[in-house]
């Protein structure tokens, strides 16, 4: 049987005493890609923050990489978030460390201790992000992509089974971007990662198909059409 990452039900979702999204029903399975579409200030944002924790659910039901979001008090947020990745549109790399060290802070912060299993981890998810060879690169020593392949490494390190990406290709060319869901597709495939992307890039869709839910006039609207495979 399937197995729910994320499981929302009869959800509203709130910014401050304003409803933002309504009954809001979304089941993902492991190793599913989704897009999260839907015009500017329709909520997308909203909703992956909810998924995060960062935005408490307020009514209805929620479970997240196993979490209950209901239950989810300010203590037990970081327990969620060690167990699913995020990524953003803005690079949110150090500056003033080069990239194995920015990877160390964030194992650092998320509880790891020793520093062989550190290093080894770092190598692995460089590894696994095409950047093998540039871990003693500082980030200004980057391209634009190869900062975003960075925070894809970043977000895999505690080997999560939920990717929330919002808008992770929106500073790319779209050659570059292309480079980042090829990456991110593989990610899912490979390793059974769930991916949730929040995105206007309807050229990056139309060439990587997936299951599209929109958010429209308050509502989430999922029409799970194409997997992945
Ligand atoms: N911190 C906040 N406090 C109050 N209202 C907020 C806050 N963040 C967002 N909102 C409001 O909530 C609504 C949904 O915003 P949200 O950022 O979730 O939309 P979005 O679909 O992600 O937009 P975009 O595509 O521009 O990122 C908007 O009306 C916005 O003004």
């Amino acid at each position: 049987m399937a197995e729910a990452i994320v499981e929302l039900r009869n959800v509203n979702i709130y910014q401050g005493e304003s409803l933002i999204l309504q009954d809001v029903n979304i089941t993902v399975n492991r190793g599913e890609f989704v897009y999260l579409v839907g015009k500017t200030g329709t909520g997308k944002s909203s909703l992956l923050k909810t998924m995060y924790g960062d935005l408490t659910l307020k009514e209805g039901e929620g479970v997240v990489v196993g979490y209950n979001l209901s239950e989810l008090d300010w203590k037990k947020v970081p327990y969620l978030r060690r167990n699913l990745g995020v990524v953003f549109q803005e690079f949110q790399l150090l500056t003033d460390r080069n990239i194995n060290e920015n990877l160390k802070f964030v194992l650092r912060a998320t509880g790891w201790k020793d520093n062989k299993l550190m290093d080894e981890k770092i190598a692995d998810v460089l590894d696994k992000v095409g950047l093998k060879t540039k871990g003693f690169k500082m980030p200004f020593e980057l391209s634009g992509g190869e900062q975003q392949r960075v925070d894809i490494a970043r977000a895999l390190l505690n080997s999560p089974k939920l990717i929330l990406a919002d808008e992770p290709t929106g500073n790319l060319d779209p050659e570059t971007s292309d480079e980042i869901m090829q990456l991110l597709f593989n990610i899912s495939r490979d390793y059974g990662t769930s991916i949730i992307m929040a995105t206007h890039d309807y050229p990056v869709i139309n060439k990587f198909p997936a299951r599209t839910i929109k958010t429209e006039r308050g509502k989430v609207w999922d029409n799970a059409t194409i997997s992945i495979g």
